[in-house]
């Protein structure tokens, strides 16, 4: 599924507000219930052993590591430079795991899948630092030792040692010189810490600009920096660039980039005037508002897949200044109490649906349908998520997105707008959903790039526009304006 951001992909935040990701519904992402501290432990280098923790989490019980980390760095009361180093090595060994792995089953002669679990969290730790970080690799090696010897024994500490002195012997691009396979995009896959096929579908999308691939695949093997989004009616971007210390966007009249700092203990964020959302993001919802009806606005405004609710507050803030109200639908129930919270005191009806037959009357003047996708655009904010990812979710994604968007045009009155979107380029997903849509309704392709106006480089591409993490700093979001043709 899309996200949002820390969440950004698909919408808002982690911030007091309370909006999670799509995509994250039904996972244990808690941090687990404190254990008694191990006295065997307490000794233990505690940034590093909060990262292992974080890996640990990851494999052995599929939590989301950005979720993960944040409750136990306050469990244990990890701050500052202890705080930054433990985010560090969890997130970019998360990141990297497919480039570790492959290193690891080399420098220990064996598939990583005959390595014991835990082992192999320490094992991963230890390689990213040696590899991707500037840790001195006394340090690496010695530390993940500690950690393997205090609680598994000598003998595994012993193993630990000896993989992680053979991974020592060589540089990063040393063992992808030696590992990565042949071909171009696998070899740039390698490297970058991708799934080949995820970097094919990159240059597929790319398209006559594939040669851009190594960039996006660096872009997106990089950690992104945070996007605020201004609440419209609350408080401008200038506004909340001062308080924050935070640059204005490029792109969004509402954004704001942190460069580093925790955007929950804002006070803009605490008091719900501002809030976690990429770039990307707030421009699909922007443009669905740019986008030109024939005839009037009436108004009557619908988000057909909302949770957690970034968009619909963006939405339900600019339709309440024209004096309209939104509907927002979202199947599951926890994430419709999101969008309730993002949308309290704003014009938001939230309705718990499936989008595809919601019971709402037809008639719309405007619907966005930001589909639940792949979510491949904001791998950038979710570590682990490449990894889990198969080429097979896209086929029954692919099916619901086309059913959604059938579902919207049926909602819209003539002349009106729908705007699909994903956090996801790849093209079963985008292109090809959207030239369904056209080839099986009444409605006309409208120029998407005019309702991102000021954004450069948005490609050749004939359908709808794709932004991109490298070209534009925000997660790839694809997105397209239809409009009804009139009776
Ligand atoms: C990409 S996310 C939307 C992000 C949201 N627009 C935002 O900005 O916060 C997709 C959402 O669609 C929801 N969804 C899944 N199946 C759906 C369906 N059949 N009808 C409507 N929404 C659905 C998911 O639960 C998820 O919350």
């Amino acid at each position: 599924m899309s996200d949002n951001g820390g969440s950004q992909g698909g919408g808002g935040g982690r911030g007091r507000r309370g909006t999670n990701r799509p995509g994250q519904q039904g996972r244990n992402t808690r941090p687990r219930q404190a254990r008694r501290p191990d006295p065997a432990l307490a000794s233990l280098d505690q940034p590093r052993l909060a990262a292992r923790d974080v890996l640990r989490a990851v494999r052995e019980r599929d939590a989301y590591a950005n979720l993960v980390l944040p409750g136990l760095l306050r469990e244990r009361r990890i701050d500052g430079r202890d705080a930054a180093l433990a985010t560090e090595l969890a997130y970019g060994a998360a990141r990297a795991q497919g480039l570790l792995d492959a290193v690891i089953a080399h420098a220990a002669g064996r598939p990583v899948e005959e390595i014991d679990g835990p082992l192999l969290d320490v094992l991963r730790l230890g390689s990213y630092q040696l590899l991707r970080t500037r840790v001195a690799p006394h340090a690496a090696v010695a530390t993940s030792v500690d950690i393997a010897r205090a609680e598994s024994g000598p003998g595994k500490a012993g193993f630990v040692n000896a993989v992680l002195r053979r991974v020592s012997e060589r540089s990063q691009q040393e063992w992808i010189d030696a590992l990565a396979p042949s071909d171009p995009v696998g070899r740039l896959a390698f490297g970058y810490a991708h799934p080949t096929w995820i970097a094919q579908a990159f240059a597929d999308a790319l398209g006559p600009d594939a040669g851009e691939l190594e960039a996006l695949l660096e872009a997106d093997d990089t950690r992104p920096t945070v996007h605020l989004v201004a609440r419209p009616g609350e408080i401008s971007a200038e506004e909340l660039s001062l308080i924050t210390g935070g640059d204005i966007g490029r792109y969004s009249p509402y954004a704001v980039y942190l460069d580093s700092g925790d955007p929950g203990s804002l006070e803009p964020v605490r008091e719900g005037l501002a809030a976690v959302q990429d770039e990307g993001s707030q421009l699909v919802a922007r443009a669905l508002t740019l986008a030109e009806l024939e005839g009037p606005d009436g108004g009557r405004w619908l988000d057909l897949c909302a949770g957690p609710g970034g968009k619909a507050a963006l939405l339900g803030a600019l339709v309440g200044i024209e004096g309209g109200r939104l509907d927002a639908v979202e199947p599951v129930e926890h994430r419709a109490d999101l969008v309730r919270k993002t949308t309290r005191e704003l014009p938001v009806d939230v309705h718990v649906a499936d989008g595809r037959d919601p019971g709402l009357a037809g008639g719309y003047d405007r619907i966005l349908v930001d589909a639940p996708c792949t979510g491949l655009g904001a791998l950038r904010r979710r570590p682990e998520s490449r990894w889990r990812r198969t080429p097979s979710d896209v086929a029954g994604l692919v099916t619901l997105q086309r059913e959604l968007l059938a579902s919207a045009i049926g909602l819209l009155r003539p002349g009106g707008v729908v705007l699909y979107s994903t956090c996801s380029p790849h093209l079963s997903e985008t292109t090809a959903v959207v030239a369904d849509a056209v080839r099986r309704f009444e409605v006309e392709e409208l120029d998407t790039g005019r309702y991102v106006p000021d954004v450069p480089n948005l490609g050749g591409g004939s359908v709808g526009v794709q932004l991109w993490p490298h070209r534009h700093g925000t997660d790839a979001m694809f997105l397209a304006a239809l409009r009804k043709r009139g009776d």
